[in-house]
């Protein structure tokens, strides 16, 4: 698969001393819809801005379609599109002249052609000559996309797209950044919101403290990582649960109304056969019986927690 950035070795030292990004290493391929997830100060923000040429590096590189963001940075700085977190433009333009202006910023020759199917795609055109103080939220946010696009870049950046958002808004930015990639614009995200990534991304990666702790195809990951829960609700609560099923991966909750089973997608022997013979033979009895999968959401806490605690032992050796 074609990269189209690549990131190697990266390490960024702010000058306070603060170290928010820690060997960075990442591919994203033309094409594809890539998602960073990771909890607040991780160093998303700081990886984006070091790709855009806004941030500089302390040390290693980055290419954006074959051009080193710092030494060829004009070149680099042309393939990308980025839209912020703020909304900011000059609210008394009107739409066609912001996203023309932005256009020339690259210094791109006119193309009222292109722009117009941009705004079309992005259902502004009908608006064009509003005021961008007239327009609603849900269009400001397309006209930061249709200023971010309108140089013709490769690469599209959205750094929390749908950040207090409602849900209607959240599904129409959804499937407009699903037809971003058909028209071949590769793009990347950030998000707190782990259902977006979970329904638009076709590879996930997790940043914690400034290192990147995972990169994978989304699927592969809920898959690889994810583990079904068996919910039983029983007729009558336990107090606690019997010797017998000790050795099972079992655990009741607070009210000793319901039992939780875990076990493995993957695995082939899921033990369900096992257990009901064990809580007949216990007389225990269930009123209902339900399954749920892990969601990215379940993946993404265990890693973030699973991490900060091994921080928090190496820090207690070190003491
Ligand atoms: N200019 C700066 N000088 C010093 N430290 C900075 C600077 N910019 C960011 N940081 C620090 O670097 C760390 C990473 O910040 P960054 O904005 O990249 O995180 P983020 O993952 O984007 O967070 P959020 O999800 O909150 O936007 C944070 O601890 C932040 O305080």
């Amino acid at each position: 698969m074609n990269s189209i950035i690549s990131v190697s070795d990266l390490t960024k030292t702010y000058s306070g001393g603060f170290t928010a990004l820690k060997n960075v290493n990442l591919d994203i391929h033309e094409g594809e819809i890539f998602a960073l997830l990771g909890p607040n100060g991780a160093g998303k923000t700081t990886l984006i801005s070091i790709i855009c040429g806004i941030v500089n590096p302390s040390s290693g590189s980055v290419r954006a379609d074959g051009h080193d963001v710092v030494r060829d940075y004009r070149m680099a700085r042309e393939k990308i599109g980025l839209v912020p977190q703020e909304l900011c433009t000059d609210s008394f333009e009107s739409v066609l002249a912001t996203v023309k202006f932005s256009r020339g910023l690259f210094g791109k020759a006119p193309d009222p052609g292109y722009i117009e199917r941009l705004l079309r795609q992005l259902s502004l055109w009908e608006k064009r000559n509003s005021r961008i103080m007239a327009l609603s939220g849900g269009m400001k946010r397309r006209l930061m996309i249709a200023k971010a696009l309108s140089h013709e870049p490769k690469i599209l950046f959205l750094d929390e797209p749908t950040a207090g958002v409602d849900v209607e808004l959240r599904q129409d930015m959804w499937s407009m950044v699903r037809e971003l990639r058909e028209s071949g614009v590769t793009v990347i995200l950030t998000t707190h919101y782990i259902e977006e990534a979970e329904e638009m991304a076709d590879r996930v990666g997790v940043i914690n403290h400034g290192r990147l702790v995972l990169v994978e195809d989304k699927n592969t990951l809920i898959k690889r990582m994810g583990n079904k829960e068996l919910l039983l609700h029983l007729a009558e609560p336990l107090e606690r649960l019997p010797e017998s099923l000790a050795d099972l991966s079992l655990e009741l909750d607070e009210s000793g109304q319901q039992m939780v089973y875990r076990f493995d997608i993957q695995s082939g022997e899921t033990g369900i056969a096992n257990l009901l013979r064990k809580l007949d033979r216990a007389e225990i009895e269930f009123r209902d019986l339900q399954t749920r999968e892990s969601s990215l959401e379940d993946i993404f806490v265990g890693l973030v927690r699973g991490e900060q605690k091994e921080n928090d032992r190496a820090h207690g050796a070190g003491e």
